[in-house]
């Protein structure tokens, strides 16, 4: 089979002293594509952008650009560019100054950086703004001058840490769209690093969740948003309600047994085979449906049904959203019709919206042998029936 990786990760350890950061990270990347690191503050995306930059040396383990062990080479051997969260213009330069920095580092003739220069200024949306200095553009602005700096020098691979958080709401969704049609007209591989799952989410063909220096997950945004491979992917991609059931599995399909706050549901399984025992369930605010309690016709047919109580609501905008005490756990439900506090209510979840995976640690209540040897967290994606 054909190799279609551009930029190879090989088996990355680093750190910083004695702090390893990063354990045996592998990743391939094909040219073109755009990957977003998505994970939680302090987890390596950062370190691994810089490792790949030749910022940070690893402990072991290789980085190489079309075949070519780049691993020990300087940072501007690489074919790399870099975008910082902080722009990093020089502010005594004008814009042109700046994108044109590297250029005129490597030598080029003037009127070269100058056509070069108005070249990106176009691209980027900056005429007109060449002589201005970083202190009279918006942030938005200054943004794409470091773009247009790091573009430069024709970079194969573009590296982003974080440079949209800095920008408000309004202009990151501009930016935001601008870099993503400028990597694919340019074709341009790309590496972004965020901690913003929408970011990542429009803008990358694949996501790489990691998770305390390792790869959690990765795969198409609409992949991981769906087949979440564990608990933890599944709450950093909004199924943020958790709570723990028990049941068997038998035939592709979950029995869910009935507890002191949920009905018993028969659940197909699509995703890997997953053992009986104590699950972790999981579900987005909004994938589930909120109804007033009724004792009759509890039809759980391919549905975990809840009850509970309302405990507060608010109106973020669009639909409702309800907090609903259910045992011992709050759990976020959204509904298009407001219901009042205090009121008794039924949460519906259909199971294709429904994230079962083996809790963690915890010896289950049936059928539970296997789980005590080297279990990992396993998904079951339960379709409705
Ligand atoms: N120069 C450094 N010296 C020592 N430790 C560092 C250094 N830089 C980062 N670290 C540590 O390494 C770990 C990973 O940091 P890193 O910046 O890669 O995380 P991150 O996922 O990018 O986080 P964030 O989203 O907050 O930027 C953290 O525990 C951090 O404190």
């Amino acid at each position: 089979m054909k190799d279609e990786s551009y930029l190879r990760i090989a088996d990355l350890s680093a750190g910083y002293g004695t702090t390893r950061v990063l354990e045996n990270v592998s990743l391939s990347i094909r040219k073109g594509e755009f990957v977003a690191l998505l994970g939680s503050s302090g987890c390596g995306k950062t370190t691994l952008l810089r490792a790949i930059a030749g910022f940070v040396q690893p402990s072991s383990g290789a980085v190489s650009v079309a075949g070519r062990d780049v691993t020990r080479l300087p940072p501007d051997r690489r074919g790399m560019a870099l975008v910082f969260q902080s722009y990093a213009l020089w502010p005594h330069m004008t814009v042109a100054q700046n994108i044109g920095y590297g250029l005129k580092l490597k030598g080029m003739p003037r009127e070269a950086i100058a056509r070069r220069v108005g070249e990106l200024e176009g691209l980027l949306g900056l005429s007109g703004l060449g002589q201005r200095k970083p202190a009279a553009l918006s942030g938005g602005q200054r943004q794409r001058v470091a773009l247009g700096r790091a573009l430069a020098i024709d970079p194969q691979i573009l590296l982003l840490d974080e440079p949209l958080s800095n920008l408000d709401a309004r202009i990151r969704f501009k930016v935001r769209h601008d870099i993503s049609a400028l990597q694919k007209r340019l074709g341009i591989t790309a590496v972004h690093v965020t901690h913003d799952r929408e970011e990542a989410m429009v803008m990358a063909d694949r996501i790489v969740i990691m998770d305390a220096g390792r790869i959690a997950q990765q795969g198409r945004p609409e992949d991981i948003y769906n087949r979440p491979a564990s608990s933890f992917v599944a709450a950093f991609m909004g199924a943020e309600n958790m709570l723990n059931l028990s049941g068997r599995v038998a035939g592709g399909v979950a029995s869910i047994d009935a507890g002191p706050d949920n009905d018993p549901a028969a659940l197909q399984v699509h995703g890997p085979a997953l053992s009986g025992g104590t699950f972790e369930a999981r579900f987005r605010a909004e994938a589930a449906e909120l109804l007033p309690d009724s004792p009759v016709s509890r039809n759980s047919e391919g549905c975990l049904h809840l009850f509970g109580h309302v405990e507060a609501v608010s109106y973020p905008g669009g639909t409702w959203r309800h907090s609903v005490r259910v045992g011992q756990d709050d759990l976020l439900v959204d509904s298009r019709t407001p219901f009042e506090r205090g009121s008794a209510v039924r949460v519906r979840i259909p199971a294709d919206k429904l994230f079962l995976f083996n809790a963690k640690g915890v010896a289950g209540a049936s059928h539970t042998s296997s789980l005590h040897h080297g279990r990992k967290d396993r998904v079951l994606e339960a379709a409705e029936t």
